[in-house]
């Protein structure tokens, strides 16, 4: 049994003190035996917010690293030092990192390695644009998109990576991709790591849908056979909504 996972990702939202404030609202209630719930915030926030979640089963990630420990990287943030503050998860390889900062398959890969170096859950974003899908390319995206971000990895190593599949068209549009489609896209992405792994991996390996996720439709995703989870935006930034999505994850 996957154990299923829901996680926030806030973007570039919420101040220090709007964190603190949010994980005071959610605690004891965004907690579910059985259902892993993170919240992946900006740098900023990632201090506060580890302290504000002690003694609960509230886990805290990031939005991105680099794929050095140290360096001269003005602006980056690595993941010994993730590790070192108490974080647990990266999101990695996002759209809007690949559309706005230039983020490729191969620095996902790396990022993805330089993850699992410090003991952290890489969340892998892929996903096909509008034009991808009309053209019949989203299977073929996916594979490319989740065979690079893979290269490299041990069975050991990949059974611990979550994937996030995320149609960009279906990201802050308030357009879902349907339940069924999302199933067949994430067992698909299965089969992908079943032909690199095994299937003993494959079945491992989380899968989450992301795009639009809601309070009113995270329990039809979480319902089909394949889909481990949501990674969710806009809808993970209010408490009581986060607090439903959690508990619809059970
Ligand atoms: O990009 C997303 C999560 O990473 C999805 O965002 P929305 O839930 O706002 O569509």
């Amino acid at each position: 049994m996957r154990k299923p996972i829901i996680a926030g990702n806030w973007k570039m939202f919420k101040t220090v003190s709007e964190a603190v404030a949010f994980v005071s609202d959610v605690k004891g209630k965004a907690e579910i035996d059985g259902v892993e719930s993170v919240i992946c915030a900006p740098f900023t926030n990632l201090p506060a917010l580890v302290e504000a979640v002690k003694g609960t089963s509230i886990k805290i990630g990031a939005q991105n690293l680099h794929w050095e420990d140290s360096g001269a990287y003005t602006g980056e943030i690595s993941g010994a030092m993730l590790k070192d503050l108490g974080v647990t998860h990266v999101i990695i390889g996002h759209s809007e990192r690949r559309q706005y900062f230039a983020e490729t398959d191969e620095t996902v890969n790396k990022k993805v390695h330089a993850a699992l170096k410090h003991g952290l859950v890489p969340i892998v974003c892929v996903g096909e644009k509008l034009e991808e899908r009309e053209a019949g390319e989203t299977k073929n995206v996916c594979k490319v998109q989740t065979e690079a971000a893979f290269a490299g990895l041990s069975a050991e190593q990949a059974a611990g990576v979550v994937i996030a599949y995320e149609p960009i068209w279906a990201i802050g549009t308030g357009k879902s991709s349907t339940a069924e489609d999302a199933n067949e896209v994430i067992a698909y992405i299965r089969s992908v790591v079943a032909g690199l792994y095994g299937q003993s991996t494959a079945d491992a390996v989380r899968i989450q849908y992301g795009g639009s996720v809601k309070p009113n439709n995270v329990r039809e995703y979480l319902q089909q056979s394949d889909i481990d989870g949501a990674l969710v935006g806009g809808a993970s930034l209010d408490p009581a909504s986060y607090i439903q999505l959690v508990e619809g994850a059970r």
